[in-house]
């Protein structure tokens, strides 16, 4: 995945600058910054939440700036929102499958009038949405309700939906927040697992501690431009990183 030359305004105010991001196929690479460093806007950019006006994203080699969320999600841009809540009173399983259904094109005739193209497209979903759930390590909840889960792994199961969508590149916005030592561990075991089985991800987190163990590579955002880029060890001798956070953060 390649930023190049990215920018974004609100209301005339530079939330992103001429930002470069290269991310190498298999990569897990941090994004780390200060308050309103525009984290999640260069996340919503790529993701497709927001339209790119300025400088372009690249996925395997195609452009996708231009193309809305959805279709960004096919080609293999999953997602794993802020904050995002799971869906109540549907079954972990049922929570996984969603994110499914976001990228298979059965399409609505066919759901409406439970066409045979539809029922197979469901055990199709059904089975991906089990796999997925396996490999977040929730085989054994799937059919237990979804906010019955503790808070660890309700974070797995956002994991789990995204999965579905068989991604290339996973974007994960502070998928560590709340979350207690024992599940921040949990989590970090999962993302080492989703990385050694090749996927590439894109983690962009508060907790520069929790990230910058998982990290290949570091980039960190300021004020809107990136100020450093580098190895985990490289980031938390670098005297700007350091300015940024104050010293408080990053030597933590
Ligand atoms: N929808 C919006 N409308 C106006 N300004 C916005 C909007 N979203 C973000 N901004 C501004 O853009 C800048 C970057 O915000 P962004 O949320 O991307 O930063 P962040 O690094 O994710 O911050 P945080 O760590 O607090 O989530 C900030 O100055 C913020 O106030």
């Amino acid at each position: 995945m390649r930023v190049a030359g990215v920018s974004h305004t609100f209301g005339g105010v530079y939330a992103l600058r001429d930002v470069d991001v290269d991310v190498a196929p298999g990569e897990l690479r941090a994004v780390i910054g200060p308050n309103g460093a525009g984290k999640s806007t260069l996340f919503n950019l790529v993701g497709g939440q927001l339209a790119v006006r300025t400088g372009t994203v690249v996925l395997a080699g195609a452009r996708v700036d231009r193309l809305p969320a959805h279709r960004r999600a096919r080609l293999g841009i999953g997602v794993v929102f802020q904050g995002a809540r799971i869906f109540g009173g549907m079954t972990a399983l049922e929570n996984a499958m969603v994110g499914a259904h976001a990228v298979t094109g059965g399409g609505f005739t066919a759901a409406v009038f439970r066409l045979p193209t539809h029922r197979r497209e469901e055990r199709e979903i059904r089975r991906t949405a089990r796999e997925a759930l396996a490999r977040v390590g929730l085989a054994d909840w799937a059919d237990r309700p979804a906010e019955s889960l503790p808070l660890g792994q309700q974070r797995a199961l956002q994991v789990a939906r995204a999965l579905c969508g068989r991604p290339r590149l996973l974007l994960l916005d502070e998928p560590a927040a709340g979350l207690r030592a024992a599940e921040r561990d949990a989590l970090a075991r999962l993302f080492e697992e989703l990385k050694a089985g090749g996927l590439t991800m894109v983690v962009i987190e508060h907790d520069v501690a929790f990230v910058t163990r998982l990290a290949d590579r570091v980039t960190v955002l300021d004020l809107g431009r990136v100020i450093a880029e580098g190895t985990p060890a490289a980031i938390r001798a670098d005297p700007a990183v350091v300015a940024a956070y104050l010293g408080s953060e990053v030597s933590a």
